[in-house]
């Protein structure tokens, strides 16, 4: 495709560099063959100089196109019923636009997001475990597309862990992998408005502000709109998110990368937790979204430890220095991280609420296995 096709979608007021992305093709199986290992290598290499790469996947792909399809309802509702999808232990479910907070700012994406779907029944969820709980799907026609969306893109996620073991080096191939058995992924699932039909609640065509998201690895997909962008690794500068938030840093500044969107993709790049373990060789990549002159949907799915696992810095990397490091051997608990950033993003929401008047942040204290 050409450079001036593949700017044309840039949103405006936004300006930016052009991405031109790897794109990769992912073996069904990842067995750690010599090309396996090569390829491994090869991701890191591009994380580490774009900060986010593509995946192919398949050129007919049902699955995408009817969690598309199924969010595009859901969000044509009107607010009453779409709002009526909440739940008070669970962050499940709706976020209005204007409602989620990056650094201070209202963002204006509207936001389902999806957590694991959890039972009354079940033991975590009776044992007041923050955050746990069940998902208040609209119906189930879309409980089951955002399900098998869900699938589709864990596949993907384990088979990139397993790769990216590979390419780090890892004495133990499955070490990335161990930390994400019963994972806590989560997905969002957004729309942005077209920049001239806001509610006035945010900054004119900020959609969401810079931050980094939580765990190990972001798999995203977006529509033919255009909004994201992604702030490649710089040379001495080290965020580390679940310190100090990363969330506003550098938002306006050039160094900006725009990701057009490509058909028959998903973008992949590292979240907290990856850069946790790997002491920063594998930043978390900032970024941000831009609102363009239509309205975006799009599909931000997050590759993540178990919730009660603990993350320490890998032996292979553990005197790289900045960020993790020596100084950090007791590890992050995930789940309290996870915690964090979402008390952080909705302070006023109903499980936010609940989960301060029931002493639930005190539960995590007990909790790391
Ligand atoms: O809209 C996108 O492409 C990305 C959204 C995002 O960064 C998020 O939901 O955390
Ligand atoms: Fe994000």
């Amino acid at each position: 495709m050409s450079g001036v096709h593949l700017a044309s979608t840039l949103p405006p007021h936004h300006p930016a560099r052009i991405g031109y992305l790897r794109t990769f093709d992912i073996p069904e199986v990842v067995t750690g063959s010599a090309t396996d290992r090569k390829l491994g290598e090869l991701l890191v290499k591009a994380w580490r100089q774009d900060g986010i790469l593509q995946v192919s996947i398949p050129s007919t792909n049902p699955t995408l196109a009817t969690a598309f399809e199924k969010s595009k309802a859901y969000f044509a509702q009107p607010h009453e019923q779409k709002a009526a999808c909440v739940d008070d232990q669970s962050f499940a479910g709706y976020i209005a636009s204007g409602e989620e907070i990056t650094a201070g700012i209202a963002d204006y994406s509207e936001i389902f997001t999806v957590t694991k779907d959890l039972p009354e029944t079940d033991s975590r969820v009776q044992n007041r475990w923050p955050c746990h709980g069940p998902c208040p799907w609209p119906n189930t026609e879309y409980e089951i597309a955002m399900k098998n969306l869900m699938t589709q893109m864990e596949t993907y996620g384990d088979r990139l862990l397993k790769l990216t073991a590979y390419g780090l080096g890892l004495e133990d191939e499955n070490e990335l992998n161990n930390l994400v058995e019963d994972g806590w992924h989560h997905m969002r699932n957004l729309r942005f408005p077209p920049v001239n039909n806001t509610n006035g609640k945010g900054v004119r065509g900020r959609g969401i502000g810079s931050h980094t998201d939580y765990g190990l690895l972001v798999i995203a997909a977006q529509d033919h709109v255009g909004g994201l962008f992604v702030r490649p690794p710089i040379e001495g500068e080290v965020y580390e998110n679940w310190k100090t938030s990363a969330a506003g840093a550098h938002e306006n500044d050039s160094q900006w990368v725009y990701v057009p969107p490509m058909p028959n993709v998903f973008t992949v790049f590292p979240g907290d937790m990856l850069q946790y373990l790997t002491s920063s060789h594998l930043p978390s990549t900032p970024h941000k979204v831009g609102l363009n002159t239509a309205e975006r949907f799009a599909f931000a799915y997050f590759h993540e430890p178990n919730f009660n696992a603990v993350c320490k810095p890998l032996k292979e990397f553990s005197h790289a220095g900045g960020g993790g490091g020596e100084k950090s051997n007791e590890g992050i608990h995930y789940g309290t991280h996870f915690t964090n950033m979402f008390m952080r993003n909705y302070p006023e929401r109903i499980t936010a609420k609940s989960m301060r008047e029931e002493g639930r942040m005190e539960v995590l204290e007990g909790l790391a296995r």
